[in-house]
Formats: structure tokens, sequence, C-alpha cells
């Protein structure tokens, strides 16, 4: 299946080689393509900064600098202020020309960045490094990265933030924090996940005017905004399946009641909650759509299982008898799940094979849990974390956190390009969990139900920030844009 190339998304190795396929098999110079960088990224300079006149490059040794000093060569031309701060004078082949062409166009290298006063920049340009970042940045270029960031001064990267790890997302420290990144050729995944989203500032990629690639399949893929096609008209609340909510054990009723309201908002058909006798009451009293049964032992489940088309299984399951018995019951059945937080950690700490068409949706420390390592190691390449959850649980998983990731045992991997701090609160993966099982229920596969799901929850989540703003947003807040943006699709 073939992506298109705006969501497409290839390690910094196959950019490289796009690069140099473009150079040695369609004869495209690679100073000719550093020119191509140099404009797109001018275009997007005097797009957001319409009144800057006074640009700081900061140039790195390689071709990633290149690019700079082209953009400073045309914002010469163009009557602006440069002045260029180059961390060695070791540039050679096109970035030699480009530095070359900077000065012929008059440019001024700068002396100590330092010496550069804030005052006299309205933009500065990373162009220190790009995909060939091969460890943190050291010495001048860790000062001025530092400088840079604390300057006041909005700036703008190319190709990717320097510091950023492009195949990962990880901020070496330092790292820049930009207010936009122009990305070229291609979009590198690690300008997705991870810590990208406090480093790249709005993302802007040019195609260098390359034709799409054919060859190597992108790594991963961002997921498309969309939502369910309408109903047909001749539908009945058993249309729409059954979903069986498992959890809520003493003093954690309210996550299961998220992740079974969730389930509604998200169009499951008829929704029912196995939990605490004591939670019965509040439940029937908040959301009376919910079929709330006492489930105090494994015996009370079978009448209640034997009425669901799917199960969401973990929000406040705990990990004591209680929750054993459930997820035992659980695993014992063989229908498709959505297995999230307790569940997973009983998961984790008892492995059993999964029934089929399982959807897991770990966050960073259930994650590692689930992989016998600890949570650094999983954030330090969020994509070789999820695939291996993938493959060894046989099951699609949805890694959580600052783009989330999607993967498939397979190892195709989607990438969520929405969501916001604000989410990072209690019950906002509850929620997920009840979408998810919501749109397995109305016949979605685990991977097309994860996507779609991880998606509406992140863009409900950007909605509802942007009506009230990011601290503050409660679970709960999703429920209204989640259906609007549900029910919002064209097709
Ligand atoms: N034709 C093309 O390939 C095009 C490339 N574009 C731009 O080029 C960069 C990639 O350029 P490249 O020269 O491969 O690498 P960088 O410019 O990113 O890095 C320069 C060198 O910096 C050294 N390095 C790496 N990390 C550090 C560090 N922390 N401190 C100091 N120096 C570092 C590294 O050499 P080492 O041997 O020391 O590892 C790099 O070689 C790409 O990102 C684009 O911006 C054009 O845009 C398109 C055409
Ligand atoms: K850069």
């Amino acid at each position: 299946m073939s992506v298109p190339m705006s969501r497409a998304l290839y390690t910094a190795a196959q950019v490289r080689a796009q690069d140099r396929h473009a150079i040695e098999q369609w004869g495209v110079p690679g100073f000719t393509l550093m020119q191509r960088a140099a404009h797109a990224a001018f275009g997007v300079l005097r797009t957001r900064w319409p009144q800057a006149r006074r640009l700081l490059l900061l140039c790195g040794p390689g071709n990633n600098g290149g690019d700079a000093f082209l953009l400073g060569a045309l914002a010469l031309q163009a009557g602006f202020e440069v002045r260029a701060a180059t961390l060695s004078d070791t540039a050679q082949g096109d970035a030699l020309l480009a530095r070359r062409a900077f000065e012929d166009a008059g440019g001024v290298r700068a002396g100590a960045v330092e010496a550069c006063s804030r005052e006299r920049f309205d933009v500065i340009v990373d162009g220190l490094f790009g995909t060939g970042l091969s460890r943190a940045p050291e010495g001048a270029a860790a000062q001025w990265i530092a400088w840079a960031n604390a300057s006041g001064r909005p700036i703008l990267a190319l190709d990717v933030p320097s510091g950023l790890d492009a195949d990962t997302g990880v901020a070496r420290d330092p790292c820049v924090r930009a207010a936009a990144t122009v990305t070229f050729v291609a979009h590198k995944r690690g300008l997705f996940t991870a810590d990208a989203g406090d480093c790249c500032g709005a993302l802007h990629l040019d195609r260098l005017e390359l034709p799409e690639p054919t060859s190597p399949p992108p790594d991963a893929e961002l997921l498309r905004a969309h939502g369910l096609p309408p109903r047909r008209r001749n539908s009945h609340k058993g249309s729409n399946g059954h979903v069986l909510a498992l959890g809520g054990d003493a003093g954690t009723g309210g996550a299961i009641r998220l992740c079974s309201e969730a389930a509604l908002r998200a169009g499951a058909g008829l929704v029912s909650v196995a939990t605490r006798a004591a939670h019965i009451g509040a439940l029937n009293a908040a959301r009376p759509e919910l079929m709330a049964h006492a489930v105090e032992q494994q015996a009370d489940l079978a009448p209640i299982l034997r009425q669901a088309s799917v199960l969401a299984i973990g929000p406040g399951l705990g990990q004591g008898d209680w929750g054993r018995a459930l997820w035992q019951a659980a695993l014992d059945c063989d229908l498709p799940q959505v297995v999230d937080a307790d569940a997973l950690n009983l998961l984790a700490a008892h492995p059993a094979p999964l029934p089929a068409r399982c959807v897991l949706t770990p966050h960073p420390g259930e994650a590692a849990r689930l992989l016998q390592t600890d949570t650094a190691t999983i954030q330090a390449d969020r994509f070789a974390a999820v695939r291996e959850l993938a493959a060894r649980y046989r099951a699609v998983v949805a890694l959580k956190g600052s783009g989330s990731l999607i993967a498939t045992p397979e190892g195709r991997v989607a990438v969520c390009p929405w969501g916001n701090p604000g989410m990072a609160a209690g019950g906002m993966g509850d929620v997920l969990t009840g979408i998810i099982a919501a749109l397995l229920a109305q016949g979605l596969s685990p991977w097309d139900a994860a996507c779609l799901g991880v998606g509406l929850h992140a863009r409900a989540g950007d909605h509802a920030a942007a009506a009230g703003g990011e601290r503050g947003l409660l679970a709960s807040d999703l429920f209204l844009p989640l259906r609007e943006l549900l029910n919002a699709d064209p097709n």
C-alpha cells in the first residue's frame, strides 16, 4: 500500500539514500539540491517573519551549514543584513562552494556568537547539523545552541533542529528549540515523536522538486485525520457491537466509568460494565445508558461475557485477586479486546498467550515492564520498542506518549502527529481504551481501530485544549469533540 509523501516517514539513512539517488541516478547535482533547500527555507522565513531583515546564520561543518550559507546569500541579494557564525573552516565539497557563494554575495562571518547582541538579529538560522548529527553537540556548537535558545529570537531550523536525533526524536543535550523547521526531501520519522514536539516548532516539508521515491518503502507513516462514514439508515443498537468494560476495583471506579462512557461516545451500540458492586449505583446515576453489572467473583462474569462482542480490560482493574480473576477470564475468551493499565501489568508479570485481535495500549512505563527493561530505554527508541512489543505479544500495540506510535506484529508503524501536554492527565488512557474498543465493536480491524482511535483521541484532546487551554484539561472534556470528529468523515 503506497503512502503519500506528505504522510511517509523515513529514517535519516533512507533520506540520505534518496539524496544520493537523486545525485547519482537522476544527475541532480548536490549543490543544486542545496540551492533548492535554501530557496525553500528562505521562502518559509519570509512568510513567517515578513518584517525580518537581520539574520544570524549558525553554520556547521557539513551540508547543513551549506544550506544556511546559500540561504544567507539569497538574503543578502534581497537586501538583508546577514552574519554567519561558522563552527570550523573544514567545509568541503558543496558546503565549501556554498560558503564561497555567501562570501561572494558580500557575506560577513561573525566572530564569537556571544559578541552578537541579541537585538541585532530578527531570526537565527540553525544550519549546524542535520541528518549528519552523530552525537550530542559539543564545544562551541553546544554553547551556540544554548545561546540561541536563550536569545529570545526565533530560530528557523534547517532540515532537523540541531541536536535532535532524526531517527528517534530524542533531543540530545543541548538541542535547538526552533520556532519552525523546514525539512528537505522527505519527513524523517524522528520529527514526530519523543522530544520532537518541543524542538521542531511549525514543520514544513519541501521535496526539493524530487519525484516520489519508488523504493525503499517508508519506515513508518503518519496517521490521517478521518472519522467513520455515516451509518446505514437501517441500523439497530445490535448493529454496532457490544463492548464489555472490565475494571474498577475498590477506589478506582472512575477509570472504568471513563472507559465505558468513551465506548458509548465512540459509537458502540451497547456497553456493559463488569465492576465491583460498590460502583454500580454511581455508574447508573452518572450514565444510565451503561449496563452496569456487579461482579465479585469470576462466576458472576460468565453470563455477561456471552453477551459481549469486544472486551476492554484494565482501567482500575488492580492487580489483586479480583483483578487477576477478571484478567484470566478475558484471556480464556476469544473475543477481540483492548488490554490496558493493570491488565498490561498482569500480562507483564505473568506472560500468557493473548487471544487474536488484541490491541495493547501501554504508556512507556507499562511498555518497560512488558519488555523487562526500563522507561528510559523505551523512550530512547520508541520505534524499536513498539515494534518489539507488537512482535513479542503478537498484537497491535499503541505506545502512548508524545507522538504515539502504533505497530503491527509484522512491523508496520503509524505515528500520531496530534495531542498536547494537557492530555498527560489521569483518565486520558481510560478514554482511549474505550474508544478503541468501540471501534473494534463496530467492525474495524485491530490495526484500523487502534489507528483511528489514537487519532480521534489526540485530535479531540487538541480541540478541547484549543477551547479552554491545556492545563486543567479533563479526560471527560474529550467526549464532545470526540463525537464531532468521529462523525465528521466526509466519505
Ligand atoms: N546533497 C545532499 O545530501 C543534501 C543535503 N542537504 C543537507 O545536508 C545535511 C546533511 O549534511 P551532512 O554533511 O551529511 O551532515 P550535517 O551537515 O548534518 O553534519 C555535518 C557534520 O557534522 C559532524 N558532526 C556530527 N555531530 C556532531 C557534533 N555533535 N559536534 C560536532 N560535529 C558533529 C559530522 O561529522 P563527524 O565525522 O564528526 O560525525 C557531520 O558530517 C542535511 O541534513 C541537509 O540539511 C540538503 O538539504 C539537500 C541536499
Ligand atoms: K539544523
